[in-house]
């Protein structure tokens, strides 16, 4: 079965802004994806191109793609590489690669009447993600609020998906609450995360004030994790926080002073986006997961020099981040077989599609990054909510 059309169109994200969406199609229907966008992009990333480009590069990409077998998925994907002929799709976007080299993938699991994460799992997608989810933020997402771009939660003590979500849910909750008993104005930021101006310091201590009262009320872990988003606090010589500036080695103390001090289970891009040494420091001294994000962008490349280094032992998944399926799931691979963790992740500016639930749970993603309310991060959430019920259903039906 070929793809027989490739159509965009320009829609909107999370924060108001144009993006693209893709629609591919077959003789057995189509399937869409619509390109997410970072605030604080490494890079290294894909570049996205202006939505506004849409007619040169539909006609561009459906020349190239039109005729392609729709499960050929590397041949597509390699095809949208050498349309494009650079090495950061600077030419026809990133935004524009990844929704065609998704939307296929999801023409291909509807031509075959099953949903995305098995088409591109099969029957080893059979364990869903932790939810890491944002509840308090600052840096490129809230300004005036934190200093640390992201603190977030995993209720590790939970047992299905759903009970998950809730109780991060309800740290968001009561987070307001705290807020308000405390006199102090917050607001959201671009992925839904309480935003205020207080130190990283205050933050996690309501944190903890929050979690420790959710869980007396229902019985369930729930640990912190923070992304640093390091590289937009670094001037090139220090990070530069609200509060103190610190040279890169009082920021490996200090990254592993909070670790232990608040028992953080993840922290991301805890230095800037080139420091691969830096990295191998800290994740030399603490037993945490230490993820690049900025530092990989989901690039094997980066992923091989890191490994070389030792630089962090869990990855951050971004298809956008390089473009392709294909090679999303090359990164994906090759962090596996370092016995690395993978966190699959929403961008900041976000929309209803929720193809990376799918994409989390086909290749066993340990945490998947998302926030806790809003929309299009609550598409994602429900989506796995719905997948975990399908994935009851297929096991009670197999027997091996
Ligand atoms: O830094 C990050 O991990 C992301 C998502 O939370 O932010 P952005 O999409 O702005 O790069
Ligand atoms: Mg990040």
């Amino acid at each position: 079965m070929i793809i027989e059309d490739v159509q965009y169109r320009i829609v909107f994200d999370s924060r108001g802004n144009p993006t693209v969406e893709c629609e591919v199609f077959t003789e057995a229907g189509s399937g869409s994806a619509i390109a997410p966008s970072g605030a604080s992009t490494g890079s290294e990333e894909a570049v996205a191109v202006d939505p506004f480009r849409i007619e040169e590069i539909e006609e561009k990409v459906s020349r190239a793609l039109i005729g392609i077998s729709i499960f050929d998925q590397r041949e597509i994907d390699r095809t949208l590489r050498d349309e494009d002929g650079t090495d950061n799709f600077s030419n026809i976007g990133g935004n524009f690669a990844i929704t065609a080299s998704i939307a296929s993938a999801k023409a291909a699991a509807n031509a075959l009447g099953i949903p995305l994460f098995q088409y591109l799992g099969g029957v080893a997608a059979e364990v869903l993600p932790y939810p890491l989810g944002n509840v308090i933020g600052g840096g490129a997402h809230a300004a005036g609020s934190t200093s640390i771009q992201e603190f977030l939660i995993i209720p590790v003590g939970a047992e299905s998906f759903f009970e998950s979500q809730f109780v991060n849910t309800r740290v968001h909750a009561e987070l307001k609450k705290i807020f308000r008993e405390k006199n102090i104005f917050a607001a959201k930021g671009d992925e839904g995360a309480w935003a205020a101006q207080i130190t990283d310091e205050q933050a996690f201590e309501i944190l903890q004030t929050a979690i420790d009262r959710v869980e007396n009320e229902y019985g369930v872990d729930v640990r912190i994790g923070v992304d640093v988003a390091a590289t937009e606090l670094w001037d090139g010589s220090h990070y530069v926080y609200k509060d103190k500036k610190l040279s890169p080695e009082e920021q490996v103390s200090y990254i592993a002073e909070l670790i232990d001090r608040y028992n953080l289970l993840y922290v991301e891009d805890p230095l800037h986006e080139n420091d691969f040494e830096g990295f191998a420091e800290l994740t030399k001294q603490v037993k945490t997961m230490v993820c690049g994000d900025d530092l990989l962008v989901t690039n094997v490349r980066r992923i091989e020099r890191a490994i070389e280094y030792g630089s962090v032992n869990t990855v951050l998944i971004k298809p956008n981040q390089i473009g392709t399926l294909s090679e999303t799931v090359d990164a994906i691979r090759l962090a596996k077989s370092r016995n690395w963790d993978v966190v699959v992740s929403h961008r900041s500016g976000e929309s209803e599609d929720s193809a990376l639930a799918h994409i989390g749970v086909a290749f066993n993603a340990t945490l998947i990054k998302t926030g806790v309310v809003g929309g299009e991060r609550i598409s994602k959430l429900n989506e796995l909510i719905r997948i975990e019920e399908m994935i009851d259903a297929i096991m009670a039906e197999i027997r091996w």
